[in-house]
């Protein structure tokens, strides 16, 4: 497998994916990148597994090829699990990352209690094949204001276990060793090898 089509119009995990997969000599296309305009898939699943599957099979039966989705989010404790699958858009439509986190940090202004959990499951689609799921957690806490201008979503409030900095001050690479996104693609490592 020279190519690999990744289900997502997220710039921040397409750049993820890249540096990922180009560790086993995989290209990995966004659907930002392919020539052919793609209509945004609904997400309407209730859970992360099911909106994975949503996204990796309708692009898989549209381009009759592998196709990688990301489905992930944050979840917080203290908020019985919010904004878990609705991570992308928790204030509103359009989706705006700024605003989800001044509603998360407003949310939790008066709470001590803020362990909270990156998700992200990955399904895998091959056409006339069962879809594949792997998952990987990034455990941390959410700050108290936000710091860091990299990556996106909610890194600039997440603060993983075993750092003081947010996930936003950390470099891509030392991001890219610890987070959700990172531990699941090592649980999928064997399907990679497999398909190379
Ligand atoms: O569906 P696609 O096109 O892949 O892009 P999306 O941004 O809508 O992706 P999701 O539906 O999976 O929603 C995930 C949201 O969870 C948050 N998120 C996921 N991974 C993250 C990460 O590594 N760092 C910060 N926030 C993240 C961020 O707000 C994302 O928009
Ligand atoms: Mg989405």
């Amino acid at each position: 497998m020279k190519e690999l089509v990744i289900a997502t119009k997220n710039k921040g995990k397409a750049k993820e994916f890249k540096s990922f997969f180009a560790e086993y000599g995989i290209n990995a296309i966004s659907l930002l990148e392919l020539n052919e305009e793609i209509d945004d898939i609904e997400e309407t699943g209730s859970t992360f597994e099911e909106n994975a599957a949503l996204k990796a099979e309708q692009i898989s039966r549209l381009l009759q090829k592998p196709v990688l989705a990301d489905d992930s989010g944050l979840v917080i404790d203290a908020l019985d699990g919010r904004p878990g699958i609705y991570s992308a858009r928790y204030a509103g439509e359009p989706k705006n990352d700024q605003a989800n986190i001044e509603k998360v940090l407003h949310e939790l202004k008066d709470t001590t209690e803020r362990s909270a959990r990156f998700v992200c499951i990955l399904a895998v689609a091959v056409p006339g094949e069962d879809t594949l799921f792997k998952k990987g957690y990034c455990e941390g806490k959410i700050a108290t204001a936000q710091a860091g201008e990299n990556g996106f979503g909610y890194d600039p409030v997440f603060i993983p276990d075993g750092y003081t900095q947010t996930m936003a001050e950390l470099s891509a690479e030392e991001k890219n060793k610890i987070s959700h996104r990172r531990n699941a693609i090592k649980a999928l490592e064997d399907w990679v090898k497999h398909e190379q």
